[in-house]
């Protein structure tokens, strides 16, 4: 293998909607992060993060998998292995670093693994860390509803407390700091809103360590090792890899033409009030009927609904609706129904929106 190899790899990780694209985007700002590939893994029919990240495209690759959970190992590997390929023919005169923005729902052993454990792989890349991003509102909550979230925390080597500055209770947030020692004492805890937590505080671990996490980590990693020896040159058995729970899912909800913005302010209003605790995620990009020419961007996590944000133009040059939803329990009828209805563009048998609107009787999603 040539100089400039292995190429230490940064794992991002954090449940969904944590902050990781927002912490990436003030990471790439940097100069320290010049010769980085960015690998980030896409969900769902309509992909929208790769818009969101502030960097030129070239540095970009976007993993689409249709999967919610899986930074999708075959896709993963035969990316990295397509970076040396591109390397060593000389289409890519050099890469410093690579960064892995897993999906919010990833379990992280089979990424780590598919780094670490791949025969071909190995002699290429160093994992150099894995850096967890943990939302200071709904952490708790996170841990103790899904084990994604505290094998996410137990595999770091630094944790991110993102979001302090929306947390009402400081003791809410000392009792998340406890728990997440507890479940990972070894690793850097910092805050995000502290300038130094920079480059150089998140990335040059060393190399990842298995040895010096907790025995869950390492047996998590193990079974994964063992899965994988199975799977080598394997991509198609998504069915049986498949792990995430079938009550999540994804919502793809695309409308071409601008939307007044009421529309959408309802849209929300009413999936929030009916269905809040049901909707775990909610991203999109939209084409504002007020101010077409600059992209609307919302985000919703849990029981927060951020501020939404304004793109100066649109990114791909792609203009219209585009909002992927990640629920628990709710079913694709109803939040495809609603959302036709505030679209006008009912389907049959639903009350378009003047209706539900004028008619206070008309329920919706009935
Ligand atoms: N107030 C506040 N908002 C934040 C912070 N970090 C992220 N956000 C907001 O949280 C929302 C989600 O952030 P993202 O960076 O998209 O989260 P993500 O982890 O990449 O999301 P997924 O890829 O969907 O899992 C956005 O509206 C951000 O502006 C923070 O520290 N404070």
């Amino acid at each position: 293998m040539s100089s400039g190899f292995p190429i230490p790899v940064s794992v991002l990780t954090g449940f969904l909607g944590a902050g990781k694209t927002t912490l990436l985007n003030r990471l790439l700002r940097d100069p320290a992060l010049a010769d980085t590939a960015v690998i980030i893994n896409e969900f769902g029919e309509v992909a929208i993060d790769h818009l969101l990240v502030e960097q030129a495209s070239d540095g970009i690759i976007q993993l689409s998998d249709g999967c919610l959970c899986c930074t999708v190992h075959g896709e993963l590997v035969d990316t990295l292995a397509d970076l040396v390929d591109r390397l060593q023919t000389g289409r890519i005169a050099r890469l410093a670093r690579i960064v892995i923005e897993t999906t919010g729902l990833a379990d992280p052993a089979p990424v780590l693994q598919s780094i670490m454990g791949h025969p071909a792989l190995v002699q290429a890349f160093r994992l150099d860390g894995v850096v967890t991003l943990v939302d200071a509102v709904n952490g708790s909550a996170t841990l103790d509803a899904h084990v994604e979230a505290v094998k996410q925390v137990a595999v770091a080597d630094r944790i991110v407390l993102t979001k302090a500055d929306l947390a009402t209770d400081p003791l809410d947030i000392e009792a998340l700091r406890t728990r997440l020692r507890q479940i990972n004492p070894g690793a850097e805890l910092l805050d995000a809103g502290d300038s130094r937590t920079d480059v150089a505080a998140l990335f040059d671990c060393g190399l990842y360590n298995p040895a010096t996490k907790s025995a869950d980590v390492r047996r998590w990693l193990g079974e994964e090792a063992a899965h994988d020896h199975h799977h080598h040159g394997d991509h198609g058995d998504h069915d049986r890899d498949h792990r995430h729970d079938s009550r999540v899912r994804s919502h793809a909800l695309v409308h071409d033409g601008p939307v007044p913005f009421s529309a959408i302010e309802m849209f929300l209003d009413l999936l929030r009030s009916a269905h809040g605790e049901r909707l775990l995620r909610m991203k999109g990009i939209i084409e504002l009927l007020e101010d077409p020419a600059r992209p609307l961007v919302v985000h919703g996590v849990q029981k927060i609904l951020h501020p939404p944000a304004r793109l100066p133009s649109w990114p791909d040059g792609q203009r219209g609706t585009r909002l992927v939803l990640i629920t628990l329990d709710m079913p694709e009828d109803y939040v495809r129904r609603l959302f036709a209805a505030f679209t006008n563009r009912p389907s049959i048998d639903t009350p378009d929106r003047a209706a539900l609107e004028n008619n206070p009787l008309a329920i919706a999603g009935r």
